[in-house]
């Protein structure tokens, strides 16, 4: 096998695909493109990837994989950048992008290259970005979409597949325009609804400031994704603009059975809503490991006293407990905020718990 990979975008999922790549080819060179360019000199930093690049073109051309990992849009512009290009015959081209339709379509232009595309969607991924959030395990045991757009590219696939076997990912082939309704049902469309679930909190927040002070549990746990890159999103809403227009319709003849559900006040009814929804819920599958299992995260409430930050990190650093991320989250009525650690592995965060508690604090594994 050939022994030089580029990857256009080196984000989260770049990096974490970069990670897998260096794992089961440690000889291969990677190289990372990235228009921010702080971005590919953290990677590089990190050992994400070998060195990067100033010049997505010059790269192209010599390399035998290229991973096309920047917002979808952007992957569409790309493919047509690179079809200009004199890439090398036996070339594979692939992307990570959350849609397939249309960039399926722009691959055609491709076609008349001696490379071949294979769209690519590991699905698997968080709602924190960048290179500094890369997690060689993050697709492990996940589904990875591949949509090859010719017979060529078809006798590739297990030359990729080999190339994408660190991921720990399980490949399944799908046709494109199935691919972008499954995914706006399951990924799309509860994005919206989460993102504006949160629209409706913050109006309410800006008449009521309790509001703010009792939106946990629950609330946080179906709002999560809201938190991600919007460029990315924007990015997904516009490609798959047919199915999230169907999904929206069907999602707005759904709210109109609750409202008249709530409205009737049947308690047979209502059980057999939640009861309906529960049995289905529970009986999805759920993945060993990877995704958000991979960020091994501790919250930590913190009065408003001075050094109380440094007090934290001392009791770990005795422990020799490393951190590998530490942000003050919010504002709360009665204390001075909640302090989310991060942490290597989920040993580190449990021993962090452990020794935390036993000083006093407070902490949560999920916020
Ligand atoms: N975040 C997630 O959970 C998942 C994301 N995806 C897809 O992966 C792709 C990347 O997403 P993330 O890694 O999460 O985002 P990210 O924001 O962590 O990384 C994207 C990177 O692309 C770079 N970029 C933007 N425009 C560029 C351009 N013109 N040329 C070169 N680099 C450019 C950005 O500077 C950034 O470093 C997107 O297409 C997204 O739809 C797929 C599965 C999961
Ligand atoms: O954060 C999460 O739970 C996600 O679902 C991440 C995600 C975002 C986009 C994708 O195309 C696939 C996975």
């Amino acid at each position: 096998m050939d022994r030089r990979v580029l990857i256009i975008g080196v984000g989260l999922i770049g990096g974490s695909i970069a990670l897998a790549i260096k794992k089961e080819h440690p000889d291969a060179c990677i190289t990372g493109y990235d228009v921010q360019e702080e971005n590919g000199r953290l990677a590089e930093r990190m050992k994400i990837i070998d060195r990067c690049a100033s010049s997505f073109q010059e790269e192209a051309v010599t390399s035998d994989l290229i991973i096309l990992a920047c917002p979808v849009e952007e992957v569409e512009r790309k493919i047509a950048q690179l079809a200009e290009l004199p890439l090398k015959p036996h070339a594979i081209i692939t992307d990570v992008g959350s849609t397939k339709g249309k960039i399926m379509k722009e691959s055609r232009k491709l076609l008349g290259n001696k490379a071949v595309f294979i769209g690519g969607h590991p699905m698997a991924g968080s709602h924190k970005s960048g290179p500094g959030s890369a997690r060689v395990h993050l697709f492990e045991n996940a589904y990875y979409v591949l949509t090859p757009n010719s017979p060529a590219a078809d006798e590739k696939l297990s030359t990729l597949k080999e190339w994408l076997k660190g991921t720990g990912a399980n490949f399944v082939i799908m046709d494109p325009e199935e691919h972008d309704m499954v995914t706006g049902v399951v990924s799309h469309l509860p994005h919206l609804i989460a993102t504006s679930i949160v629209r409706r909190v913050e109006e309410h927040a800006e008449k009521n400031d309790r509001v703010r002070w009792l939106a946990a549990g629950g609330f946080r746990d179906i709002t999560r994704i809201a938190s991600s890159s919007p460029a990315m999103w924007r990015d997904i809403v516009k490609q798959n603009q047919s199915s999230l227009l169907t999904l929206l319709d069907e999602w707005m003849e759904e709210m109109k059975f609750v409202k008249e559900l709530v409205q009737s006040g049947d308690e047979k009814d209502l059980y057999r809503y939640f009861a309906d929804a529960k049995q289905f819920r529970d009986a999805l599958p759920v993945r060993a490991r990877g995704a958000i299992d991979a960020f091994y995260d501790l919250y930590v409430d913190i009065q408003d006293k001075p050094g109380v930050v440094s007090h934290v990190t001392t009791i770990l650093a005795d422990k020799q407990i490393s951190i590998t991320n530490i942000r003050i989250l919010e504002v709360r009525e009665d204390v001075f905020g909640v302090l989310r650690l991060s942490f290597q592995s989920e040993d580190d965060r449990q021993k962090a718990k452990i020794c935390l508690v036993q000083h006093g604090y407070e902490t949560y594994l999920n916020m």
